[in-house]
């Protein structure tokens, strides 16, 4: 996608030093565009672990980048393959919830073990972290044109009348590679010149979605507006929501659907007024072994002082304030679980699937072998 004019991703090899990796410092947008050099694998593990860079794409990106830093600091180890090991171990330990992570670790692993010594090793790695990257990217394009069938029979439908889209925290390009997964076909409906306009939550306590998204679709022309996550169902009450899509995490091969918490509040509400609720996916958050994902997907517990604290910039600098009581503690809950039977379709690279089992195996008969 395109930053001031000028396109972007969210995490790339440094044109010049191709030992460093650079990244979008999330922390900082709406109000400061940062890019951050990550030149070892404890750097990569500090970004993902603290929401330097987030959302289960780019996760998934950002592990298999540090699987590359990984296999060039184990050349000057005394072991590479036990080097590389304890690199894999750091990454996997830094956030719990999206699949892509482990995803993307396991798929270095077995690309780098083929490699005879270590500049092949590292050139294995390099070209695999930069294969995942272009992966994420060109599956997030397709979903977006998957995506844009099911936005374009709302507008049909209304006439040409704006198609009203609510979505929930970001899922956007900022947390993939490029395109995003659920703005992915809201991008493709807007350049293909139908009239959307989309309510974005805004998300606590991280407010993914009024700094993430409302910035994202502000930079792309996308008519927004942004409202406070318990508006979703007084939205849809009243007529002013025609679809909910929103991201995942992890995806269970029942259609189990694992995101920002707060996504099943809105698949209820969505089910109470009829509305569509799609998720949009790469096949990369799909978790081929998990059958229950409300007793089986980890839900991530953050640090409570994401709720008792709010962060602005404030005289360039990220200032946390206090907004509830010393003696109050508070419980961070980052993912919630939203049952199949509340989600209309998942909308992914091969094409859109009802949540169920035979649904997604019949676009990915691939997974049959991995249940
Ligand atoms: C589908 S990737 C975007 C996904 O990730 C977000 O979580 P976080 O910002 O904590 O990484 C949220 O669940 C989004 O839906």
């Amino acid at each position: 996608m395109k930053v001031n004019g000028k396109p972007t991703r969210t995490i790339w090899i440094h044109s010049e030093c191709p030992e460093i990796v650079q990244i979008i410092d999330q922390r900082w947008l709406p109000h400061q565009y940062i890019v951050e050099d990550i030149g070892t694998v404890e750097s990569m593990a500090i970004a993902i672990r603290d929401m330097h860079v987030r959302g289960a794409g780019l996760i998934g990106a950002a592990a298999g980048y540090g699987m590359y830093l990984a296999a060039l600091e184990a050349k000057a180890a005394t072991d590479f393959d036990s080097h590389l090991d304890s690199c894999y171990a750091l990454l996997e330990s830094t956030r719990p919830t999206a699949v892509n992570l482990a995803w993307a670790l396991d798929r270095q692993l077995q690309a780098i073990s083929k490699g005879r010594e270590a500049d092949e090793k590292i050139r294995i790695a390099m070209n695999t972290a930069c294969a995942i990257a272009d992966e994420d990217a060109d599956f997030c394009r397709r979903i977006g044109q998957h995506g844009l069938s099911i936005i374009r029979e709302i507008s049909t439908a209304k006439n040409g009348d704006t198609v009203n889209i609510l979505t929930h925290c970001n899922a956007g390009w900022l947390a993939f590679v490029d395109y995003g997964s659920a703005t992915a076909p809201i991008y493709a409906a807007h350049d293909a010149g139908i009239m959307v306009h989309v309510y974005v939550d805004e998300t606590r306590p991280r407010n993914q979605g009024a700094a993430l998204t409302a910035w994202e679709l502000g930079q792309h022309g996308v008519p927004h507006t942004l409202i406070v996550d318990n508006a979703g169902g007084h939205l849809m009450q009243h007529g002013m929501i025609d679809l909910v899509i929103t991201g995942t995490d992890r995806t269970t091969v029942t259609g189990d659907v694992a995101n920002k918490i707060g996504t099943y509040l809105k698949a209820l509400a969505a089910k109470d007024n009829t509305i569509p609720f799609y998720v949009a996916l790469p096949s990369s958050t799909f978790d081929w072994k998990m059958k229950n994902g409300l007793s089986e997907i980890p839900i991530e517990q953050r640090n409570p002082e994401e709720i008792t604290h709010v962060e602005g910039l404030c005289d360039g600098k990220i200032k946390s304030v206090r907004i509830s009581p010393t003696g109050s503690p508070a419980a961070n809950y980052a993912f919630d679980v939203t049952p199949a039977r509340l989600v209309t379709g998942l909308i992914t690279e091969r094409g859109i699937c009802r949540a169920d089992r035979e649904s997604i195996l019949q676009l990915f008969p691939e997974g049959r072998h991995k249940t």
